[in-house]
């Protein structure tokens, strides 16, 4: 066991709200890090193009906002907090201001202040990620009008998957090109555009996209917007499964709940090819698998996973927290009933809900998941098992598209605002900030 002092950060893996991060912080006296915030370091980390860079930044910005709480010092007065988060300021403060008609107070315009930098920078980086698209826009139309053989319209095909699934190894073997793979998460956080050949002669590209986790709250897909316009935008879609993966179902079900959230229609789903990676990888592992016993029954393994998980949830951190630092701290349903009026203006509609909340992927989505429930075609991008058959496989589906889209089945889609989700913002409003 480590020692207090040889421990630099703690890492929750759960969503903390922002009083139950603060309340672990004052007890332990280190920086703590939750589920989301783990996420956007790794997206700031892996960010080097100007787009992948701004989406990161908004991502964190976004995370930064639904941190902002008022909490009153030990000693009574207002503060910013132990460990010099500026934005952490005073509840109590303006609780006892209210009914005197008084709504101003060093706390509420520090916490103002602090909503309105925060907005604003929003508004900004939203205009640059448009302009982005809109170049994305113009260069998609520019492809479609380009013809492959026969005068058939050059196909995007787009590979979607959880992190780590081997989305990008996949891409780099079909199209025989070197794409950045690596077994950090997130590796890829930019679309990248690879063209190929198929079977039958066809020219298609394919386009390699950021990986998808369970628990990506929507407010972090909204950074990534312009990147998943792609898969929206996409004339057919290949899903990745790491079939090694232990809860391979999770995986599945988060992919599908990520393609409903940001649009993409019915028909793609169910069109969608569902590649098995990694298929040399099981093999290994069975013959690895006594290697790793560490001579723990299943039963008792399980049982120290549950225990952990219970200590871990939410409710009873919340529970300890708040008890063990009381003075220092405030109550999170206190801090939510005294929602102000004052700031509102400065939050959209769906942003009036509770931390904790906005932080949460609604449990009935999770359950949206896959129909289907086995693979297309297994393969190894890595040994090039399998990926003929699933070019031809690939082929098969976009003249099948071909043949709806000729008696009229399906109808071009080319409007973004048709989408079924779209983001908290609106167009109009975004745009005469940004400009
Ligand atoms: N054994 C085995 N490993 C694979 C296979 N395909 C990919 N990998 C490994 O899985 C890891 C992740 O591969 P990537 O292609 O970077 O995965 P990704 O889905 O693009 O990941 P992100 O971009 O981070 O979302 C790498 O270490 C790959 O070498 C495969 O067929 N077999
Ligand atoms: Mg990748």
């Amino acid at each position: 066991m480590l020692a207090q002092e040889e421990v630099d950060a703690v890492f929750i893996n759960a969503i903390l709200s922002a009083i139950q991060q603060r309340n672990l912080e004052r007890i332990w006296g280190k920086p703590v890090l939750d589920r989301v915030g783990l996420i956007i370091e790794i997206f700031n980390a892996h960010a080097h193009t100007k787009e992948a860079k701004l989406q990161a930044e908004l991502a964190a910005l976004m995370y930064k906002k639904s941190r902002l709480v008022r909490v009153r010092g030990t000693d009574g007065r207002q503060t910013f907090g132990q460990f010099g988060e500026a934005e952490v300021v005073s509840a109590r403060g303006r609780a006892a201001s209210k009914g005197t008609g008084f709504v101003g107070g060093a706390g509420e315009t520090e916490l103002q202040l602090q909503r309105r930098r925060i907005a604003d920078r929003r508004l900004r980086l939203l205009s640059q990620i448009k302009e982005a698209q809109r170049t994305r826009l113009l260069q998609r139309a520019a492809r479609k009008r380009q013809s492959g053989l026969e005068g058939k319209s050059l196909a995007t095909i787009a590979v979607v998957g959880y992190t780590n699934a081997g989305k990008s190894t996949l891409t780099s073997a079909l199209t025989r090109t070197a794409l950045y793979c690596n077994e950090r998460l997130f590796a890829t956080l930019d679309p990248t555009l690879k063209n190929a050949i198929l079977p039958s002669g066809r020219k298609v590209l394919f386009s390699d996209t950021v990986g998808f986790i369970s628990d990506l709250p929507i407010q972090l897909v909204e950074a990534f917007q312009s990147t998943l316009e792609e898969v929206v935008e996409a004339d057919l879609l290949l899903h990745v499964v790491d079939s090694t993966a232990p809860n391979i179902e999770e995986h599945r079900s988060t992919v599908f709940h990520v393609l409903n959230q940001i649009g993409v229609p019915e028909e793609k789903l169910k069109n969608m090819i569902e590649v098995w990676n990694k298929i040399d990888y099981e093999e290994e592992e069975e013959e690895d698998m006594h290697y790793l016993d560490d001579g723990k029954g299943e039963e008792e393994e399980e049982e120290e996973e549950e225990e952990e998980e219970a200590e871990l949830s939410e409710d009873s951190i919340a529970e300890e927290t708040l008890e063990a630092s009381s003075e220092a701290t405030v109550d999170e349903d206190q801090i939510q009933n005294q929602e102000d009026d004052s700031d509102e203006w400065l939050l959209s509609e769906d942003e009036n809900v509770s931390d904790s909340e906005l932080w949460k992927v609604p449990e009935e989505a999770k359950e949206d998941a896959a129909q289907k429930s086995g693979p297309d075609v297994r393969v190894s991008a890595l040994t090039g098992v399998g990926l003929k058959e699933l070019m031809y496989l690939i082929d098969e589906k976009l003249s099948g598209e071909d043949e709806k889209r000729k008696s009229g089945t399906i109808v071009e889609r080319n409007d973004f605002q048709s989408r079924k989700w779209r983001p908290s913002f609106k167009d109009g409003e975004e745009f005469a900030a940004g400009q």
